[in-house]
């Protein structure tokens, strides 16, 4: 049943004054309780199943998710770039759904151990990319797309294999949920630029991204781990915050960082993605298109989707 009309509303099942009757209070026997001998009090209907916050961004990132597999992901299509975070798991997902003759001949490639993961799980055929030079098609979240579609990645370190994947694709798709949605990129991401470093090479990047003006740039820390987050690929990496003015023209930083010498990959995604589909709390469907384009999917048009907490 689609239900999606609800969605992200009404986000708290906290009873509140005067919905719920007062508990009765034991009495002694023989005793009269205002309870007992008045009209009881009125009796509150059932509340309906309402998401809570994160369910709804969940429930945006899968419609994004299985919007963009079913336009783009098509049975021709044998060579499928898989990205990795949070929304890809729900890539995967519809993929699957499409059925197991049509998966049986293709070959999935993963952007790091977590979609390594997925595909495995999943039993779909896992390859790699330099087996597989060209893919057909590269669906990849992000954590943030500007109005020119261009992208900051590799809020999860990944990003060096996700910009190989998506260059190596006939099409490279971005899912996100609407937190995502920017006309500048770094207005919700304020962490900063991702950007991959050789690990012997950090301190002097440091040092280079402080002079050309990002001057609270940090290594990132491991949370369960003491010591720096290293990538899949053996590296470290550093989050860059940048000024407004900059983050306006990503493909000029972009270009400034990677001609660090130590720097392995940028966490800007400049003039990549073909479209970018962004779920709503309200169940539509925003994709945004490389040549400007702008498409609304509203809830009737979107996939069903169960609406349960998960
Ligand atoms: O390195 C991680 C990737 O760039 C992710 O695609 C990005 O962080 C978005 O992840 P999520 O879908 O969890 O927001």
């Amino acid at each position: 049943m689609r239900c999606l009309d609800s969605f992200g509303l009404h986000t708290s099942s906290t009873p509140t004054d005067g919905v719920y009757p007062q508990p009765l209070r034991p009495t002694l026997a023989g005793q009269t309780s205002q309870f007992i001998t008045s009209t009881p009090p009125p009796v509150a209907a059932p509340q309906p199943k309402v998401p809570s916050p994160v369910t709804v961004v969940e429930q945006a990132k899968r419609l994004a998710a299985w919007t963009a597999v079913d336009r783009h992901v098509h049975p021709e299509h044998k060579v499928i770039g898989i990205g990795s975070g949070s929304t890809v798991p729900y890539v995967v997902e519809r993929i699957v759904a499409q059925g197991k003759a049509v998966n049986k001949d293709r070959v999935f490639i993963p952007t790091g151990f977590q979609s390594k993961e997925l595909i495995v799980n999943a039993k779909l055929l896992l390859g790699d990319v330099d087996q597989y030079p060209m893919l057909d098609v590269t669906i990849d979240g992000a954590d943030e797309v500007d109005r020119d579609l261009n992208a900051i990645k590799g809020g999860g370190a990944c990003h060096l294999r996700e910009k190989v994947l998506a260059e190596a694709a006939d099409t490279f798709v971005i899912v996100a949920d609407y937190r995502k949605n920017s006309e500048v990129l770094g207005t919700n991401w304020t962490k900063g630029v991702p950007i991959e470093v050789a690990p012997f090479a950090y301190a002097k990047v440091l040092q280079n991204l402080h002079l050309i003006g990002s001057p609270k740039a940090t290594l990132r820390m491991a949370t369960a781990k003491a010591g720096p987050v290293v990538s899949d690929n053996g590296n470290f990496v550093i989050d860059a915050p940048f000024p407004e003015d900059m983050m306006r023209d990503p493909y000029t930083l972009l270009t400034r960082i990677k001609m660090l010498t130590g720097v392995v990959e940028v966490g800007l995604f400049c003039h990549m993605a073909k479209a970018a589909y962004f779920g709503n709390q309200d169940g539509s469907v925003l994709i945004k298109w490389h040549d400007g384009r702008t498409e609304h999917v509203d809830s009737a048009n979107s996939p069903a989707l169960p609406l349960t907490d998960e």
